[in-house]
């Protein structure tokens, strides 16, 4: 399969949705689909779709287009669905529980194996199953399980702190819940994720409609 290294990231924002509708007509018993169709739900042009979907080697077939199967595997492997990674979660509070009850984020790669906190009153608790163990656990317990992904779910004024942990700690990409802009060295990955970002330009559409 052809796979491009560098997928510029609003390709990659796309596929998501683009795999979500084809799981759907997968579901309703669908054989084929069009970039048309998959480009009219997402309310794009087709030749994106077929611009995008030319990063991942998945090939259609004149007039019927793409077979939905194999353009799900194709996908869900090109996005690294379909290979789940362990993940270790620093901050066993309010969103950090709601993630760990979370039970979709397997189906999207991602299994957290143990949570971290300060708190005595949680450690030793479970969320979902789910243990929490004290931070000073963290180091060893990655080593054991050889864990490299590191979410982070702590009051932003903690997080340059624990992203400092993670670092020294082995892990190599973090997920940044919090609004905190943490420093890390250039090899490490860190995708920060807000809602509150979505909020402020669900409230400028709103308030600057004609
Ligand atoms: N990304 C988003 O969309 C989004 C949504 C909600 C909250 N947040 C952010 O997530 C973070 C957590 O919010 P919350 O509402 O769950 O807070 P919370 O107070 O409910 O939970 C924070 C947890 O972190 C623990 N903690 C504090 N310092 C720690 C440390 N040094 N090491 C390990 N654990 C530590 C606390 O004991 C607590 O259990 C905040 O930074 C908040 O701004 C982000």
């Amino acid at each position: 399969m052809k796979r491009d290294k560098e997928v510029p990231v609003p390709v990659l924002r796309r596929m998501p949705s683009y795999l979500s509708f084809v799981k759907t007509l997968q579901k309703q018993g669908e054989k084929y689909v069009s970039s048309t169709r998959i480009a009219e739900y997402m309310d794009i042009d087709s030749t994106q779709v077929t611009k995008d979907l030319s990063h991942t080697g998945i090939t259609g077939k004149t007039r019927v287009g793409y077979e939905v199967d194999s353009f799900v595997k194709i996908l869900e492997d090109f996005l690294g669905f379909s290979k789940v990674d362990c993940a270790f979660l620093v901050g066993a509070g309010s969103l950090g529980s709601a993630l760990l009850q979370d039970k979709g984020l397997s189906a999207f790669g991602l299994s957290i194996e143990a949570a971290f906190d300060v708190d005595k009153a949680k450690v030793g608790t479970k969320v979902n199953d789910i243990e929490i163990f004290h931070i000073d656990q963290f180091r060893a317990m990655a080593a054991e399980r050889n864990v490299v992904i590191g979410i982070i779910t702590v009051p932003a004024e903690h997080a340059q702190n624990v992203a400092d942990l993670m670092v020294a700690w082995g892990i190599k990409a973090i997920w940044n819940f919090t609004p905190a802009r943490i420093k890390v060295p250039s090899h490490i990955v860190v995708q920060n994720t807000t809602i509150y970002m979505n909020l402020a330009i669900l409230f400028n559409k709103l308030y600057n409609q004609e």
